[in-house]
């Protein structure tokens, strides 16, 4: 292992986490540190780094109200929590005062600094940890959004490899921490009767939903620059049909793991202007931080193909939301229907489709819809679905991997420079908007012009129980 490549390895003794007092620290960072502390995970200090002169004890009380709002609380735990607890003051524009960070840290060899922070702020807190001597040995996440594009992600990322290697750079993408997520390729693996079937020559389309019912609240002047397809398709949705597409690793080590999940997202086409259906929910222009005139994506859907010799053909659909019917992530697959001609198929032609959802949200788990004789009349058939819940993988939280591997150094659970290069090239046509968004009624499934993209001209809306 290169010396680069240990650092970038190397078990942090401290986490710094910078934005500890922001919205993304409030309702993620802090309740997943205290969830890794409840399990007994060796967390080494946590060094909250923030503009203000916040005391010790007021950062204590910030975390304490911060945890006790996400359910019940072990006062054991919270205490042990509290306790790992350091405040640093900085100064954006002074790199020296990233030195209070320094003595904060005093004693520990490798940090982890994290920056729950303003995407603008990247660079600069990049450059002056470097100044303040604080990137040695030190491991850097960032939070998403990673770029705003592809050239913006490059421009990124020559500025932060200024100052951290890359092997210590981690860009968080939540999904990959969901253990629901991760199972697409376990599940796959697992059970060879299900991997065998998942082929062009069985498959007719695969649709891959992640829908919310609520709308974007509070946070409308991050989402207006975003949009939907920046905001969780170009990222989370593109992720997680890595892990179902991709090819099984030789090994579950990261660097076997990041290669196959890169070269999946390598081999998918990007996606052209008519195979893409934006939508904005009525009532979206009236929310605050949000331009009168804005013409951002609420919503959208997508279809793509995806090139290696398993799934070549097969049309794969994509869409995602806000204000939508129900909250929930799933993924269908659809089975090709019967041959014609038979008269015991002939009813079963006309039925759904054999089809495998694979829940992520709200509940993990799988269900299979098959067709069988109805009774007497041998051409008559009944759908029937039999699902098995995966309870275990539902009670994951995503923050708890992605802090966990944060601190151990493990970079399977973020993304790496090439995997986000590919993900804003699949999306690149569709940037800036070809078109101007389709208006949609909160608490339906949005544009119905969608359906056009799926293969049956319909969607499997999502089962929620
Ligand atoms: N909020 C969310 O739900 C999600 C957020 N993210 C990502 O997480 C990151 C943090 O998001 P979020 O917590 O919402 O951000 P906030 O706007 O809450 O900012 C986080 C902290 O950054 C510092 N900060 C804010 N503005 C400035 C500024 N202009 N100059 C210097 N410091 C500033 C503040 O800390 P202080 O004043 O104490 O220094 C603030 O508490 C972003 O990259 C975001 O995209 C990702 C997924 C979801
Ligand atoms: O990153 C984001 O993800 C959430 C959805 O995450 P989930 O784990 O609840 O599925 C989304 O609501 C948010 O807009 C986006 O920024």
């Amino acid at each position: 292992m290169g010396e680069t490549e240990a650092a970038g390895r190397a078990r942090a003794d401290a986490l710094v986490l910078f934005g500890i007092t922001g919205d993304l620290a409030e309702k993620m960072v802090l309740p997943a540190l205290y969830g890794l502390v409840s399990q007994g995970f060796a967390l080494g200090p946590v060094i909250g780094v923030t503009r203000s002169a916040w005391s010790l004890d007021r950062l204590r009380a910030h975390v304490r109200e911060a945890v006790s709002e996400h359910g019940t609380v072990d006062g054991g735990a919270l205490d042990e929590l509290l306790g790992l607890l350091r405040v640093a003051r900085v100064d954006y524009s002074d790199p020296g005062s990233f030195q209070s960070i320094a003595r904060e840290a005093e004693g520990c060899r490798v940090l982890a600094h994290y920056l729950a922070l303003p995407p603008d702020l990247y660079e600069s807190a990049a450059r002056c940890l470097s100044e303040a001597g604080l990137s040695e040995n030190s491991r850097l996440v960032v939070e998403k959004p990673f770029g705003h594009d592809l050239e913006s992600a490059r421009a990124l990322q020559a500025e932060l490899t200024k100052y951290f290697p890359d092997e210590a750079i981690r860009r968080v993408d939540h999904y990959l921490g969901k253990e629901s997520v991760e199972n697409l390729l376990t599940f796959r693996a697992a059970n060879t009767m299900i991997d065998t079937i998942l082929h062009r020559n069985h498959v007719r389309g695969v649709q891959l939903t992640a829908a919310e019912n609520f709308d974007v609240a509070d946070r409308g002047g991050f989402y207006d620059a975003t949009g939907c397809l920046r905001d969780v398709v170009q990222n989370h949705l593109l992720q997680t049909l890595a892990y179902f597409v991709m090819d099984t690793p030789r090994s579950g080590s990261p660097e076997d793991v990041l290669a196959e999940r890169t070269r999946a997202l390598r081999s998918i086409r990007t996606v052209l202007p008519e195979d893409y259906i934006n939508g904005q929910y009525e009532g979206y222009l009236a929310t605050e931080g949000v331009a009168p005139d804005s013409t951002t994506d609420t919503y959208a859907a997508l279809r793509l193909y995806v090139d290696t010799d398993r799934w070549a053909g097969v049309p794969f659909t994509l869409r995602a939301g806000k204000s939508l019917a129900v909250s929930a992530t799933e993924l269908a697959v659809e089975f090709n229907r019967p041959v014609a001609g038979y008269h015991h198929t002939v009813c079963a032609q006309k039925a759904a489709p054999n089809l495998m959802r694979l829940h992520f949200e709200p509940h993990a788990g799988v269900t299979f819809q098959v067709l069988a004789r109805r009774g007497a009349d041998e051409t008559v058939v009944d759908e029937l679905t039999n699902k098995l819940d995966f309870p275990h993988l539902s009670r994951s939280r995503p923050y708890e991997h992605v802090l966990a591997a944060a601190v151990t150094g493990d970079p399977t659970r973020f993304s790496t420079m090439e995997a986000i290069t590919e993900c804003w090239r699949v999306v690149s046509e569709l940037l800036p908007a070809p078109f101007a968004p389709i208006s949609y009624a909160p608490g339906t499934w949005g544009p119905p012009e969608a359906a056009r993209l799926t293969s049956d001209e319909s969607w499997h809306a999502p089962q929620v129980p």
